[in-house]
């Protein structure tokens, strides 16, 4: 069996001897090629040019063989950009927008949803060329910001403490937030389809601050649109829907219409699954500082998740519960990988 055919066989939770293994944020800082790569261009431009886009996605699988799934290098904040919103790094950590989305004559000033099509028309060449490299052996992850993820930065002007000034226009103008996360669904609908005609096997969408948000506020402000999104797809496309800090959400995510939810780490996977419908997967969730720990830690850790899911309905996919830090030890992704590739 390849990599990828176990991977799809887990997002239709199908029985597997073993979960297939991918690792959010496994093209990043704590690989050594990948700073070398950064020594020459920048985030943006690897983000931006298809053969840059295509090694530093490759990085880790030729590193790592192991890891059943590639993800398309690239960001989530590239649909601000292509919708008249650029964005930068702020020298301190976290992210600084150009400007921020603060009236109706801003929202109404951004791009047309279409113009992602020719923007982000590095995105399809990137993925038809990771496609062709990786043929058929391992599956290939499209991904997206969630419309709230995504309205957050914009709302705020860049990462944020507090999310103030977008649960204020939320409270406050719910026919503006509306009219801006409306934009941003159709943007990602559009997005989500260039992806799957250039070879995509899945999407996942980074719902990463849902977990700010409590039932119905979290479903006026995000899972109305995730749903939106998702029956805009392709009839049964595999879908993993991740949030962190989401576990409350879960049994609301479950009929999204996502194939997969991904789970962060401050909850127990069986629990999870075992309150799940069968015909949803689960993905997750150690702690990503594990990776920061030993190799004897990681693989104690990781065979008690395995052993844990072993009697559980099928349907897991191995994951960390967020991404992989700058900090990892690549020992420890070692023992990671050969710990889930030689279960038994
Ligand atoms: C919120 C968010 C962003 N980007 C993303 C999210 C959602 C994921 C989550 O919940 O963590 C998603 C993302 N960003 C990146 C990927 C690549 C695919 C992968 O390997 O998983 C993915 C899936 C590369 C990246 N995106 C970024 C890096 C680091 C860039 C560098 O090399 O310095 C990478 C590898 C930069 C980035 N981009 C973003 C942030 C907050 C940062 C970090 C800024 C900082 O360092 O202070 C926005």
């Amino acid at each position: 069996m390849t990599s990828r055919q176990r991977f799809l066989a887990a997002c239709a939770c199908q029985p597997l001897e073993r979960p297939p293994l991918w690792v959010m944020r496994q093209a990043g800082r704590y690989l050594p090629e990948y700073r070398a790569l950064k020594e020459k261009s920048s985030f943006l431009q690897m983000v931006r040019t298809p053969e840059l886009a295509l090694e530093v996605t490759l990085q880790p699988l030729r590193r790592f063989p192991g890891i059943d799934a590639a993800i398309l290098f690239s960001d989530i904040l590239v649909i601000p950009e292509a919708l008249g919103q650029p964005y930068a790094f702020r020298d301190t950590g976290g992210i600084a927008m150009a400007h921020r989305i603060d009236s109706r004559a801003a929202v109404e000033a951004l791009a047309p949803a279409e113009a992602v099509g020719e923007k982000l028309h590095y995105v399809p060449a990137a993925l038809r060329l990771i496609r062709s490299e990786l043929g058929g052996a391992k599956a290939l992850l499209g991904f997206g910001g969630s419309p709230w993820t995504l309205a957050s930065y914009m709302v705020e002007g860049g990462s944020s403490a507090d999310f103030a000034r977008i649960k204020t226009l939320f409270y406050t103008d719910r026919a503006l937030f509306d009219a801006l996360l409306g934009k941003l669904s159709d943007a990602l609908i559009t997005y989500f389809r260039i992806q799957i005609a250039a070879g995509a096997d899945a999407i996942q969408i980074f719902d990463s601050w849902g977990g700010i948000l409590a039932g119905p506020d979290y479903e006026a402000a995000s899972l109305r649109w995730i749903r939106q999104i998702i029956a805009a797809l392709p009839a049964d496309f595999p879908v993993i829907l991740y949030t962190k800090g989401g576990s409350p959400h879960l049994a609301a995510q479950a009929a999204s219409g996502a194939r997969v939810l991904g789970v962060d780490w401050t909850i127990e996977l069986p629990k999870i699954r075992q309150t799940l419908p069968r015909t949803v997967a689960v993905q997750g969730n150690l702690d990503p500082i594990l990776m920061q720990t030993s190799p004897e830690i990681v693989a104690r850790e990781t065979t008690r998740l395995l052993d844990s899911m072993r009697d559980q309905a099928p349907g897991h996919i191995l994951n960390l519960g967020h991404g992989i830090t700058p900090q990892a030890r690549l020992e420890c992704m070692q023992a990671l990988v050969e710990t889930v590739t030689t279960y038994k």
